[in-house]
């Protein structure tokens, strides 16, 4: 089964090509840049919204894998409706054409968030009516075109990971580090005590490869939408502390009330859309990272374990301690 991985070249993208050449797998890579040379994959370079870049990748591939994403805290509403939406459609369309079988979407376990607490979230909870950022917008159109889609001849599955981290994550890490080195993580938001899914990148990929793997004529998944995590809720400012003080710097000892915070992102939201015509702003404290830094957020894997038969291949632990060795580069000097 030849595989085409469109965003191949991205932080989750390329560790699913990478897993996909260890099991013996060929594999295409569609992406707007590349990143990486690697004599074993054919790399199509292209805008996935453009039916005549991706048709020649689409040759002789029975499975694709689509988790290409304008970068998520980018907040380009008109990229992120041109890309996750009606690019996601232009895919579905040269799938069809081209006779490919099956189709894996990345979603996000955001799809459900909308800033309030979320414990133990399963797949059957509502999309949230009022998303939080134009990126979660998206992912939800995104994902109901997809499951939409599925049919007799073209089977659909969406795979809803959180907070992915790991080797060569180009949001969550960096953005923390950078955050610290600029003084603004003395202090945790919120009482320290909000649980929230963080999703080591090498269990991401092996829910995506069984939910390849398990689609097909009268299968449970086609058409449906799965939580992929590690099943180990934590802390989130334990978590972001361990990679803080794997990278030595100091862990946030202090606290300031969630609602406080929110209201002040709230503000800065304003300023920034009001400005925007002069000069663009991408603060990190948003109403989203806010929230996901002050609420619960976890979610269960049990429909994924049951029906695919997912377990988590990498813990918490060791997923953290893999990451910051990865990341040493970015260590307090
Ligand atoms: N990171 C996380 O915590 C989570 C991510 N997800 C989902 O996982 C998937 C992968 O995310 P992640 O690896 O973090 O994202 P990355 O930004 O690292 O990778 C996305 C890739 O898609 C490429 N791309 C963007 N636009 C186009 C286009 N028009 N045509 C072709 N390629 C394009 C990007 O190129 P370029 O960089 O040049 O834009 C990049 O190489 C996404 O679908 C995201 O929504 C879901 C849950 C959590
Ligand atoms: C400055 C601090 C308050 C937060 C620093 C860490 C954040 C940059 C990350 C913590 C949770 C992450 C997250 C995502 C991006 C990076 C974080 C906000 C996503 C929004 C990426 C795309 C998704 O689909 C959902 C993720 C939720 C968690």
């Amino acid at each position: 089964m030849r595989f085409l991985v469109i965003g191949g070249c991205g932080f989750l993208g390329r560790h699913i090509v990478d897993e996909l050449l260890s099991r013996g797998f060929p594999v295409n890579v569609f992406d707007i840049r590349s990143t990486f040379d690697d004599g074993r994959v054919k790399i199509f370079l292209g805008d996935l919204c453009k039916k005549e870049d991706l048709m020649p990748a689409l040759e002789g591939v029975s499975a694709v894998i689509h988790c290409a994403t304008p970068p998520p805290l980018s907040n380009n509403r008109a990229l992120f409706h041109k890309v996750n939406h009606d690019g996601t459609l232009n895919i579905i369309a040269c799938c069809k054409e081209a006779g490919v079988k099956r189709m894996v979407l990345t979603s996000s376990a955001s799809v459900v968030y909308e800033g309030s607490d979320i414990k133990n979230g399963v797949e059957t909870m509502p999309y949230a009516s009022k998303p939080m950022d134009y990126y979660t917008e998206t992912k939800i159109l995104q994902e109901k075109v997809v499951l939409q889609a599925n049919s007799d001849d073209f089977y659909t599955v969406a795979v809803r990971p959180h907070g992915i981290f790991g080797p060569r994550d180009p949001h969550l890490v960096p953005t923390t580090v950078r955050t610290a080195q600029a003084g603004k993580m003395k202090f945790m938001i919120g009482n320290g005590e909000n649980l929230v899914d963080f999703t080591f990148v090498r269990n991401v990929v092996h829910g995506h490869i069984l939910a390849a793997e398990s689609l097909g004529p009268g299968s449970k998944v086609n058409g449906k939408a799965y939580h992929i995590t590690n099943d180990e809720p934590i802390y989130f400012w334990t978590f972001l502390s361990k990679i803080l003080v794997g990278l030595k710097y100091d862990a946030p000892k202090r606290h300031l009330p969630f609602t406080f915070i929110y209201f002040l992102a709230l503000i800065l939201n304003l300023f920034v859309f009001l400005l925007k015509p002069i000069k663009d702003i991408k603060p990190t404290f948003t109403p989203m990272t806010v929230c996901l830094a002050g609420t619960h957020h976890y979610y269960s894997s049990e429909a994924a374990k049951k029906d695919m038969g997912y377990r988590p291949i990498v813990s918490l632990d060791d997923g953290i301690e893999e990451t910051i060795r990865s990341f040493s580069h970015l260590s307090k000097k």
